[in-house]
């Protein structure tokens, strides 16, 4: 009994050391090393995939890719890895699901040290400054707070409207102009007097230059980052100089709207409520130089981030009323038999327009202004369903292809807003995947929800968007084709507008012209 005893107890002890080894390897190891690289196309050594990166329309690549390789695809560039999510389901179990490990911007030497655009939260790392700047931006444009911008989002899709209809080769300036002037009135307090203002050129350069400073593949000390220290007068450092001429211009693309902001609070100049204005008067004086410094480069995220989304959305719209008139016929019946004709919509008559809340959506899910979406980094090794993602990579959610699935949107490739049936959870799905992710998501999501809803309703109830004409009286169809940056613009293309009746013009003439 005793040897019987002793001998169970022995191949119990070695069974349950066993047992706890293989714990600890695949606490340590297994789940990491056991689980794999997600699928991809072949790499080469050194250059990864970097040849077989397209230079136009990546979505589209890595959407034709998931045919081969599935919803999470793994490429590597000069040894970056970037996993590639192609599913929505993928995407929100890891960037809202883990968003801790998952709320990461990928480090740009040009972009980010050099020229300084790491600053204002959009590509600030995930950390205290990004937090602060996050917090100054949700308390200005939460649901609660943005109703006191209505007036304005309302008064400059009038005019933009009036203007366009007086001029349709003006749509693209005109458009860029009245959504500029409404990211700046909300932001510092100040009327952009017209399309040279420097308040409006100089960011506009700024955003211009950020492409550029961040285009994948141009600068060579993105890969080779110890060549940011190399003495600027030695052959080959001119990017040194170019880097500097650009941080000015971030410089006081920033510090020079928020100063005035600040130097006219008391002149009664400043228009109040705006961002930076509301937040230094709540502080009474005891804003810290930190803080201060938190308070402007979130403002000047602000412009970054809701200028050429919101411009690319209004654009597809005015080209997708062009190519469907049997919707935009659709939309109009709807607000005749809701609000009449003896006054403009507003964006508190939201909730009883569905159809036209439907048109917007279905802009936003026909042509994603951010198709990509903004890359999130990855901060620690992680496995999902057997698949390794290592530390450190770029994680690119292709909303694009998880918005033409054939599956959860039939016929992908048409422009169909009665796809919702009119509702709100059908609709809030395609916005969850256009707007971002997890903690990252965007904080402007409501404000830009309000201006494209003015200038949609405005358009619908004033004027018939109507194809250009040919010199032979014959219509010109444009042709939906898009650029391709990290935001996506619709090619220029012709139009009409037509006053739909005499009292919308009416209407339209009698927008406020005083700054709001
Ligand atoms: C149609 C309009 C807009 C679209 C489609 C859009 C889309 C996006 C997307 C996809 C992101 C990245 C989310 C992520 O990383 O997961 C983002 C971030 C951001 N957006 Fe928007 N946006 C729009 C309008 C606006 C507006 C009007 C503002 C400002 C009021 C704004 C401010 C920002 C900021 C500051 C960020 C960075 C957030 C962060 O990194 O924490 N956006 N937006």
């Amino acid at each position: 009994m005793m040897g019987l005893l002793n001998t169970d107890s022995l191949l119990v002890q070695t069974l349950f050391a066993g047992v706890l080894l293989v714990f600890i390897a695949k606490q340590f190891f297994g789940s990491r090393k056991m689980a794999k690289l997600a699928p991809g196309p072949t790499r080469w050594p050194f250059l990864g995939n970097a040849l077989q990166l397209p230079q136009q329309q990546m979505w589209l690549t890595f959407s034709d890719w998931a045919k081969t390789y599935g919803d999470v695809i793994h490429v590597d560039v000069f040894g970056q890895p970037i996993i590639v999510i192609n599913s929505a389901k993928v995407a929100k179990d890891l960037l809202d699901k883990r968003s801790s490990i998952y709320s990461d911007r990928p480090h740009l030497v040009m972009a980010g040290d050099l020229v300084g655009y790491n600053d204002p939260f959009v590509l600030q790392p995930y950390g205290e400054k990004w937090r602060k700047q996050r917090k100054f931006v949700a308390s200005d444009f939460s649901p609660i707070t943005i109703p006191r911008y209505y007036p304005l989002q309302e008064t400059e899709a009038r005019k933009l409207v009036r203007n366009v209809l007086a001029n349709p080769d003006s749509l693209f300036p005109q458009t860029k102009l009245r959504i500029g002037t409404i990211i700046i009135r909300v932001t510092y307090g100040y009327y952009i007097k017209d399309e040279n203002d420097p308040f409006l050129t100089l960011p506009l350069t700024a955003m211009d230059n950020f492409s550029k400073a961040s285009a994948p593949g141009t600068w060579l000390v993105d890969f080779v980052p110890k060549l940011k220290n190399m003495p600027s007068w030695m052959p080959g450092a001119g990017f040194l100089e170019t880097a500097k001429k650009w941080r000015k211009i971030v410089w006081d693309a920033s510090w020079d709207p928020y100063n005035w902001c600040k130097n006219n609070l008391d002149t009664g100049e400043t228009l109040m409520p705006n961002l930076c204005g509301t937040t230094i008067q709540s502080a009474e004086g005891k804003l810290s130089k930190e803080d201060e410094e938190q308070l402007v480069w979130a403002a000047s995220a602000i412009m970054g981030g809701g200028l050429d989304t919101n411009m690319s959305t209004s654009l597809s719209f005015f080209l997708a009323m062009v190519l469907h008139p049997d919707v935009q016929k659709k939309a109009q019946a709807e607000i005749d038999a809701v609000i009449g004709r003896d006054r403009l919509p507003s964006i508190a008559d939201r909730e009883s327009l569905p159809y036209v809340r439907s048109v917007i959506t279905e802009v936003l899910r026909w042509k994603p202004p951010v198709p990509l979406s903004v890359p999130h980094s990855l901060t620690q090794d992680d496995v999902y369903e057997g698949i390794f993602l290592p530390k450190g990579s770029l994680i690119m959610p292709n909303v694009w292809h998880m918005l033409h699935d054939p599956e959860a949107y039939p016929e992908p490739a048409s422009f169909k807003p009665g796809r919702y049936n009119n509702s709100d959870a059908e609709m809030r799905k395609v916005h969850d995947l256009v707007f971002g992710f997890g903690r990252r998501s965007c904080p402007g999501v409501h404000f830009a929800e309000g201006t494209l809803f003015a200038i949609v309703s405005t358009v619908l109830a004033t004027v018939d968007v109507l194809p250009a004409l040919d010199a032979q009286g014959k219509a010109i169809k444009p042709d939906p084709t898009y650029s391709s940056g990290t935001i996506t613009f619709p090619d220029a293309f012709p139009l009409r507008l037509k006053a739909r009746s005499k009292q919308a013009e009416t209407l339209l003439a009698q927008v406020p012209s005083a700054p709001q």
